[in-house]
């Protein structure tokens, strides 16, 4: 029997300090988030990030927190919902760190006599701390406690055209609303060194631009060439005029370089230099979050509005929009026939 297991990045089980310091202590120890040899990264993140970084952090939770809890998780849960509504198998959902953990979800499916899961990272873009770490991690607790049970993984789906639609219609409904003078895509960042260490041909990334706009092998699992050919593919459905929209990285931790250019700096330019309203969507992330909540639409909104921008949207992401729904499911369905 085929079943599917839907997986998202997860959240703290609560705003408390030490719940949040859990949940950061899973996330950042993952060796796919902070890829530095293991006594180092031991020593950085419970030596250095968790004594500071759990108090900012739960500040910012309960800024953006929901009397059900988390949005992340509670609006992965509503989308699991529509999705297993109209799917002929059973799905289960599961978060990376946190709960319900990926080996609940498979205890879950195999619980229901499935033997064959369809893995569907909730990403778009491929990096190796969202997609690789999810199948990797998958992969080893089917190996060790249901070796009966095979795994299909989902690619990212950046290119996929029924994607491109549904996050197209969704941007499209939002800017006939707002008319924005300029539309940012802001992505979540990784370090540059991520994406150098993803490119299996060990030689095409440049991380200056050139490379992703040269076809290459690489861009199956480069996430900056992903997410530039997202920002591409939406532009070319919604006729967007060059110069009206860009790309942008957010959410830097630390002090190596990441993808360029940093969000908060371009939208600070952007209100200096005379923009009155800005429309920003966040297509690296399928549910609205921390990420996407706190720091664009609370910090990024007052740092635009403080240097003279006047107004500033938040395009909400895909969330449990019913269209993304029944594409999930389609995708499901499709797998299992
Ligand atoms: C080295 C650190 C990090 C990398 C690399 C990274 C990549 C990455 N993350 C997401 C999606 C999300 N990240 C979220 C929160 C978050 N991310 C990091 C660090 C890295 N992320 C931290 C420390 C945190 C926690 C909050 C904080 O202290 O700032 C979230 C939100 C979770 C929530 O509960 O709402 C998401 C979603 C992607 C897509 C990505 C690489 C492409
Ligand atoms: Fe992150
Ligand atoms: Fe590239």
């Amino acid at each position: 029997m085929k079943g599917a297991l839907l997986v998202n990045l997860g959240s703290p089980n609560s705003t408390s300090v030490k719940d949040v310091k859990n949940y950061l202590d899973e996330f950042l120890m993952d060796k796919r988030v902070i890829d530095t040899p293991y006594l180092i990264r031991a020593f950085v993140v419970k030596g250095i990030i968790l004594n500071t970084r759990p108090k900012k952090s739960a500040e910012a939770y309960k800024k953006i927190w929901w009397p059900e809890g988390s949005p992340l998780i509670v609006l992965s849960e509503r989308l699991h919902k529509k999705v297993q509504k109209n799917s002929t198998i059973p799905v289960e959902l599961a978060m990376r760190y946190g709960n319900p953990s990926i080996k609940s979800g498979i205890e879950k499916l195999a619980a229901k006599g499935v033997t064959e899961i369809f893995l569907i990272p909730l990403y778009p873009q491929f990096a190796m701390a969202t997609t690789e770490t999810i199948t990797v991690l998958a992969s080893k607790i089917v190996e060790k406690d249901f070796p009966s049970i095979k795994i299909t993984d989902v690619p990212a789906f950046y290119n996929e055209p029924d994607y491109i639609e549904v996050l197209s219609n969704s941007i499209q409904q939002h800017l006939e609303l707002i008319k924005p003078d300029h539309l940012l895509f802001s992505y979540h960042g990784v370090p540059e060194r991520h994406i150098k260490k993803s490119d299996i041909t060990k030689s095409h990334c440049k991380i200056d631009g050139s490379c992703c706009n040269t076809p290459s092998p690489a861009h199956e699992f480069c996430y900056r060439h992903q997410c530039y050919q997202t920002t591409k593919n939406v532009a070319e459905k919604l006729n967007l005029k060059e110069g009206s929209y860009s790309t942008s990285f957010q959410s830097r931790l630390g002090r190596d370089p990441w993808l360029q250019p940093y969000t908060d700096q371009t939208i600070d330019d952007f209100a200096k230099n005379g923009i009155k309203n800005l429309a920003v969507v966040t297509p690296a992330f399928v549910s609205d979050c921390l990420e996407t909540l706190e720091e664009i639409g609370m910090e990024a909104k007052h740092s635009f509005e403080e240097n003279g921008g006047e107004n500033f949207s938040t395009i909400p992401c895909l969330n449990d929009n019913e269209e993304w729904a029944n594409t999930l499911c389609n995708w499901i369905n499709n797998w299992a026939k």
